[in-house]
């Protein structure tokens, strides 16, 4: 949760932090989306990485101005002791996989579990998840993930909202993004929502019960 949503009104002129999150298996181009990203490059050789790398980009989104800060894991197993401690504290997750990989689609249950046990979330309904579908400008013939399949998982997945894009050919990475923010800020709206709604709910019994106590002292 974003510090503003803590600690009050949201500073007029200062940036909202977003610590986003990507995640997914090693090799589905986690890496090469948050370089994309941040700066418009493309690597055809990018390394694995190891234990967690973050890079910051100011962005303007729907006339909110944001600091996202990007931070990309190691998605090898062997690695995962290094990027788990790095969950705690993030406002988006994106859970990644190649459409060209079924393995890295069929593990975005163990990612998305792996995040909501580390980053200590008991409701995943309630947390901005994003799916990330990599790799998109493959051909046909090398896609191994269908569309329906995925629009599946994410409805059973509380209706994660989904995406395809394509790091090498700039496809739909800035929207991607935008969506998490988008998601993000729909759930945040409604947490306050709800807040309110309790805080109201508490008040009034409150209310009731110190009336209800001049009724028995009366
Ligand atoms: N065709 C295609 N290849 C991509 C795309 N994005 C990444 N790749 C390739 O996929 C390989 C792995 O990319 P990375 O970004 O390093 O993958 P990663 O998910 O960060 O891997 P780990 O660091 O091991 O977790 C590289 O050879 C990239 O060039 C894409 O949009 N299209």
């Amino acid at each position: 949760m974003a510090s503003h949503a803590l600690g009050g009104p949201r500073p007029g002129n200062r940036n909202v932090l977003l610590k986003i999150v990507i995640l997914g298996d090693g090799g589905v181009g986690k890496s090469c989306l948050m370089n994309r990203y941040v700066n418009n490059q493309f690597n055809d050789n990018s390394f694995h990485t190891i234990g967690v790398e973050f890079l910051n980009k100011d962005v303007k989104i729907n006339d909110e101005t944001y600091t996202m800060q990007i931070w990309d894991t190691a998605g090898q197993e062997r690695f995962k002791s290094l990027r788990t401690p790095f969950y705690r504290g993030t406002d988006i997750c994106m859970l990644t996989f190649a459409v060209d990989d079924r393995t890295s689609f069929k593990n975005l249950t163990m990612w998305k579990n792996e995040f909501l046990h580390y980053a200590n979330i008991k409701d995943a309904s309630t947390f901005p998840f994003i799916v990330v579908a990599s790799k998109a400008d493959i051909g046909a013939d090398k896609r191994v993930v269908t569309e329906s399949e995925i629009k599946c998982w994410c409805e059973v997945n509380d209706n994660i909202p989904y995406i395809e894009t394509s790091s090498k050919d700039a496809i739909n990475v800035e929207t991607a993004f935008a969506l998490g923010v988008d998601s993000w800020k729909r759930l945040e709206e409604a947490f306050d929502k709800t807040n309110n709604y309790v805080a109201d709910t508490v008040n009034l019994s409150r209310l009731a019960q110190r009336n209800s106590s001049k009724c028995c002292s009366n």
